[in-house]
């Protein structure tokens, strides 16, 4: 019986052969789709065999991903769903092992201190940093970091581990991992600093000191479009490849990753398989945060309250596309720096196209699913730089009015929209307190928007926002907005 590792698309490479070089932790769709795929790429070309992936689980859902991968030898299906409607499947075999650490926690320390581990990466999504995003803090106030600083030697989160990794490893005189963050977080490699060192200083500061010196955070910019895997995908994995797979990945074409290079055990050769390594990382970051993750919150807000499920379809929408391209030219392009080789007008042109994709059924309640902790990072700190430069900000606070009317619950023809996140008291009581302070709350919420509510003109055009929409509606205002001051 044909199986993913005997399949025509299996690996052409010897995976005995392959040894753990990084630990990688949070493999959800984005990591399979991405890292994985970079090393796979190289690994068919017999290079960075030592550089093989072992997965680390650390949340409880996390076990389906163990059993999943396990089941099957740690190989699945990647589907690269073109606009033409023509698919691309490959089998991916560089993760060659996994470890389940709420069950396994000696297994995880284990191989993240053997000496050939020379990497640990994440992909733990921006809430996983507990990063204030307004004074760039560790909250050493978190269940997790309390934990972890009272117990070091039993870790529970990413950041305790590598800590106590980190310690062992000093202990028995093994040069330390690099720490390659490659979540969408802008400065993703000083967000990991600062989460490794702070959670450090809170049980041995001795140790954080130690760590500052000698550990290397690269910072990257990573992207490829990863909807979540659905029954459907599951479905016709099998039916392309003729043999189950437990957790197949679907993903857009489209694929980057620029890396700054500052790996202190060496990596893979990655530039040869297409990374591109920079001295600063910082200019794609924010471009493609502000821009691209930017417009996935706008198309996730507007597009939810107009009653949609798609992104393909609100992308597509001329009163949606036409607000977020005026958005990005008005509020987002002037906070961007020049960034090399790119021209930023037809970055967002190839946004679009890509939004468009129908093939990959991305949607827009996953979008929304990040509103809390990319909102801030997306949307909002762009804003606060506007504010502070005395420029527009009225599209970016009208879209934080279309936000807390869609956390409601209802679209603007009485659908249901299906709850994603835990803000709907916020937006209750800003529709108990209408007309009075009450109707503040949303904005209120300080683990989102800080003090922004404390900014008369932020606080002024939001209040205007939330009038306008819930009177014209989302369509009439996003179309007044377009010619609208400020
Ligand atoms: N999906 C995409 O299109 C995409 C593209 C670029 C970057 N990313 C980045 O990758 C991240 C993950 O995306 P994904 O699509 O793989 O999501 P996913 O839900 O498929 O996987 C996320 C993984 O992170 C784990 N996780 C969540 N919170 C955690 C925490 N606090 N501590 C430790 N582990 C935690 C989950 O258990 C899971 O294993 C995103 O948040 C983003 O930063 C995603
Ligand atoms: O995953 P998040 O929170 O960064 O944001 C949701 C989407 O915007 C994101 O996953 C994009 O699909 C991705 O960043 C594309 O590279």
């Amino acid at each position: 019986m044909t199986t993913l590792a005997t399949h025509p698309l299996a690996p052409t490479y010897d995976r005995s052969a392959v040894t753990t070089g990084i630990v990688h932790m949070g493999v959800g769709g984005f990591h399979r789709a991405h890292q994985a795929m970079y090393l796979d790429r190289l690994m068919r070309e017999d290079k960075a065999l030592d550089w093989g992936i072992c997965g680390v689980g650390l949340m409880p859902q996390d076990c389906a991903m163990r059993d999943a991968l396990t089941a099957q030898d740690y190989l699945y299906s990647l589907t690269l769903k073109h606009p033409d409607g023509h698919h691309e499947t490959s089998i991916i075999g560089s993760i060659h092992d996994y470890k389940f650490a709420p069950e396994d926690r000696d297994g995880v320390l284990e191989v993240m201190t053997a000496p050939t581990t020379r990497i640990v990466s994440l992909t733990v999504t921006e809430g996983g940093y507990n990063i204030d995003d307004v004074t760039g803090a560790f909250r050493t106030d978190s269940a997790g970091a309390v934990h972890d600083a009272a117990h070091p030697s039993e870790p529970e989160t990413s950041f305790g581990y590598i800590v106590e990794a980190l310690r062992l490893r000093r202990a028995a005189g093994t040069a330390p991992f690099t720490v390659m963050s490659c979540d969408n977080l802008p400065g993703n490699g000083h967000a990991a600093r600062t989460a490794v060192v702070s959670q450090a200083r809170m049980s041995d500061p001795e140790l954080a000191q130690w760590i500052e010196a000698n550990v290397s955070f690269p910072n990257c910019m990573v992207d490829r479009i990863t909807p979540k895997t659905t029954p459907a995908d599951i479905e016709e994995a099998e039916k392309v490849l003729g043999v189950h797979d437990n957790w197949p990945v679907v993903a857009e074409p489209f694929t980057q990753w620029v890396l700054e290079d500052q790996f202190t055990l060496g990596r893979p050769p990655y530039e040869e398989v297409g990374v591109q390594l920079v001295e600063d990382v910082v200019p794609y970051e924010l471009m493609k945060l502000r821009l691209l993750n930017g417009s996935h919150q706008a198309l996730g807000h507007w597009g939810r309250l107009l009653g949609m499920t798609y992104a393909h379809d609100a992308a597509a929408d001329a009163d949606i596309s036409t607000w977020i391209r005026t958005y990005l030219d008005r509020e987002v392009l002037p906070t961007l720096r020049p960034v090399p080789g790119i021209d930023l007008r037809e970055y967002i042109d190839t946004l679009f196209e890509r939004f468009t994709n129908e093939a990959i059924a991305d949607t827009l309640a996953r979008l929304a699913f990040f509103g809390p902790s990319g909102m801030p990072k997306f949307v909002l700190a762009g804003l606060r730089e506007n504010l502070a430069a005395g420029r527009p900000i009225r599209m970016g606070t009208a879209l934080c009015a279309a936000w807390s009317l869609g956390v409601l619950g209802r679209d603007e023809n009485g659908g249901e929209i299906e709850q994603v996140d835990d803000l709907r008291p916020f937006s209750q009581a800003q529709e108990a307190g209408r007309g009075g302070e009450g109707e503040l709350a949303f904005i209120r919420n300080a683990a989102i928007f800080s003090n922004l509510a404390e900014d008369e003109r932020f606080r002024s055009t939001y209040l205007s926002e939330l009038a306008a929409l819930r009177e014209q509606g989302s369509r009439s205002r996003m179309k007044a907005l377009l010619t609208a001051e400020n």
